[in-house]
């Protein structure tokens, strides 16, 4: 892949540019409380700048993803400490803003064709101010730079793991970020993909953007493509300065690393202790971060010398020069607002959400299916039954079951897919592409189509085969019911998939509409019910919705029914009704109950969501 530096500051001059520089001073992390306190960073102090590509380099277990998570401000609980941008305090909301947070693992929208995810994202990050020529020349730059362009129209699903890295990283390049972290940018890539992927960081770095990357047993060959090494052990720094100065500054505390031995795996090897317990010289040596070595001339003759061997020392209160990411009384607040407006953001989202059902015909082939099966069977298990008063309680039984259906058909599909969404959803959001409500809204209204048709189809195929009444309200006033339930079942879907792991979810889906089930009037008659816990009743969106059911078919002044047997004890539909307790009860007040039940389980699930992304993400 060849990197285009020139593409990188062609596209940077799209949007504004911004040099941030940014230190941290007596940096500490502490999970847990009490007895069960742990320290993860002791007091690190440390300079990252920007044109330079840094290197957070530590054993396994040493901090490192925890000293970027808290460096991005992903991580702000249990953190002491101040981090300066450009001298100034870092005013987080602002500073989540300018810079971005590549994870480990890419998580990307498979379905979508690397084109299709680079438009939308230029649509969310760049907004509707730049005018689509340029989106698409900043793509064209990107695309270019990544060596993405022969990909274009892969489908994500099918990229190599080196092309996805380099997709994440080019998504977020589009609004030209001032800062990158990336957590193990090189992790799962071969020798040759990740010495691409650094060049490329490295050039990105160049074109004036400060990059942060935390990196696990470098090559010496990738470790010279960094301009700075921050290597972290037990949560202190041991070192901060360039590559080439890092043998030196061992050789101070008699480390001396063998000759064509690969000073990375020499470092990681002090840092893990192999070398006795040189780690407190070293953490002192460099002041936890608080200095930069820098060997040359100038420090060979202090180390002969025995005089202090450190040559820089970070300086950030002095030459303030930009205010934009400060705190600081000089500096200016930005709002944290996003960059294209909110019904763009839906319209984007939804687009994209549509694609990808489109592309995932699997899923949408077998909720057809099933629908359609299911209906089926139920209409041949209870054919012709809807009118013959011998078997009205078989007909009863069936409105109850199809709710059953409709509830986990609903259920599930979200149940199942949205845990593995939410991740997708945890980057883009948190590196500013949306807000949370836009993507809520365009969830919802996204799946609206399917709930409407799939329980459509089902409630047709089961109304005619088993020749309920041919009126045309009463159809009406099912079909309202039960895609009022569908609805339902699909915010229910939601709001687990939202807080839940999938394997929690999936559990939780059918054991927690139990209750709702237990208490629709079905099981037990509603008199029936303790008077303890008849309350509950008037929570059970399933009450609502068997009320609805049964008074759309049987209310209304239905005429007396047919009886096939000699027989029948229930041949007016309102004495049924009254069986259920159910002749004084209201379609109308169904309807309220299910939509409230709608709105509010809508409600919690987006502060669920809400809630999961700030503190459990
Ligand atoms: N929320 C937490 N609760 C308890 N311990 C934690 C928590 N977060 C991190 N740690 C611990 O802090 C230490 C540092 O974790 P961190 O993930 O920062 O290490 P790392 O250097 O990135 O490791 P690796 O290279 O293996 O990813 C580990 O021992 C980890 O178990």
């Amino acid at each position: 892949m060849q990197v285009a530096s020139s593409d990188l500051k062609t596209a940077a001059k799209i949007h504004d540019d911004e040099s941030l520089d940014f230190t941290f001073r007596d940096l500490s992390f502490t999970t847990g409380k009490g007895k069960n306190a742990k320290r993860i960073l002791n007091q690190m102090s440390g300079a990252f700048k920007s044109g330079q590509l840094t290197a957070i380099l530590g054993p396994s277990g040493a901090g490192k993803s925890s000293l970027m998570n808290i460096l991005a401000g992903l991580k702000t609980s249990g953190v002491e400490g101040q981090v300066y941008v450009n001298g100034v305090d870092r005013e987080l909301k602002s500073f989540r803003k300018h810079s971005v947070y590549i994870s480990q693992q890419d998580h990307l929208l498979t379905n979508l064709t690397v084109d299709e995810y680079m438009i939308s994202a230029a649509h969310l990050k760049l907004g509707n101010r730049v005018p689509i020529n340029d989106k698409l020349s900043m793509i064209e730059h990107v695309m270019k730079t990544l060596g993405l362009t022969e990909s274009r129209r892969t489908q994500i699903g099918c990229l190599s793991g080196g092309e996805c890295k380099r997709l994440s990283i080019g998504l977020e390049l589009l609004d030209n970020p001032d800062i990158l972290f990336l957590d193990e940018p090189t992790s799962g890539l071969d020798s040759s993909a990740s010495l691409q992927c650094v060049g490329l960081l490295r050039e990105i770095a160049r074109s004036g953007r400060t990059v942060v990357a935390t990196i696990h047993q470098p090559s010496s060959r990738l470790l010279d493509y960094f301009d700075h090494l921050y290597i972290v052990a037990c949560g202190s720094c041991i070192y901060q300065g360039p590559i080439g100065s890092l043998v030196p500054y061992l050789q101070r505390a008699n480390l001396n690393c063998p000759s064509y031995h690969n000073p990375a795996d020499f470092v990681m090897d002090v840092a893990c202790g192999e070398y006795g317990d040189v780690l407190p010289g070293l953490v002192s040596g460099i002041e936890n971060g608080r200095l930069i070595y820098q060997e040359n001339s100038a420090s060979a003759m202090a180390m002969q010398s025995s005089a202090p061997v450190v040559e820089s020392q970070m300086d950030d209160t002095k030459d303030v020069t930009v205010t934009l990411m400060g705190g600081g009384g000089s500096s200016k607040k930005e709002k944290p607002t996003y960059s294209a407006p909110f019904h763009t953001q839906v319209a984007v989202l939804l687009e994209r959400t549509w694609r990808i059902i489109w592309r995932d015909k699997m899923l949408t082939k077998v909720r057809f299916f099933t629908h359609v099966f299911l209906g089926l069977l139920v209409g041949t298990m209870y054919w012709l039954g809807g009118n013959d008063a011998a078997v009205i309680l078989n007909n009863a039984s069936m409105l109850f079951f199809n709710l059953l259906v409709i509830l986990f058909a609903s259920t599930m599909p979200t149940v199942v897919t949205f845990p593995l969404e939410r991740k997708v959803l945890v980057r883009e959001h948190l590196n500013h592409w949306y807000s949370l409500k836009a993507y809520y809204i365009a969830k919802t209204i996204a799946d609206i189509p399917f709930q409407v048709l799939f329980p459509g189809i089902y409630v047709s195929i089961v109304y005619l085969m088993s020749s309920q009444p041919m009126s045309a309200d009463r159809f009406a006033m099912l079909m309202g019911i039960t895609i009022s339930l569908a609805l339902c079942g699909q915010g229910i879907g939601l709001l687990l998939g939202a807080f839940f792991d999938i394997q929690v979810a999936v559990f939780l889906a059918p054991t927690g509409c139990i209750p709702f089930v237990l208490f629709a009037g079905f099981l037990v008659n509603l008199n029936s019910v303790p008077y303890y816990m008849s309350w509950m009743t008037y929570f059970s969106f399933m009450r609502y919705a068997f009320e609805g059911s049964m008074l759309s078919i049987y209310s209304f002044d239905r005429p007396l029914l047919t009886c096939s047997k000699m027989y029948c004890h229930l041949r007016y539909p309102h004495k049924l009704l009254e069986q259920f307790d159910m002749a004084e009860s209201s379609y109308f007040l169904s309807v309220v109950g299910m939509l409230t039940f709608f709105l509010v389980v809508r409600v919690i699930g987006y502060f669920a969501l809400s809630f999961k992304l700030k503190y459990m993400r």
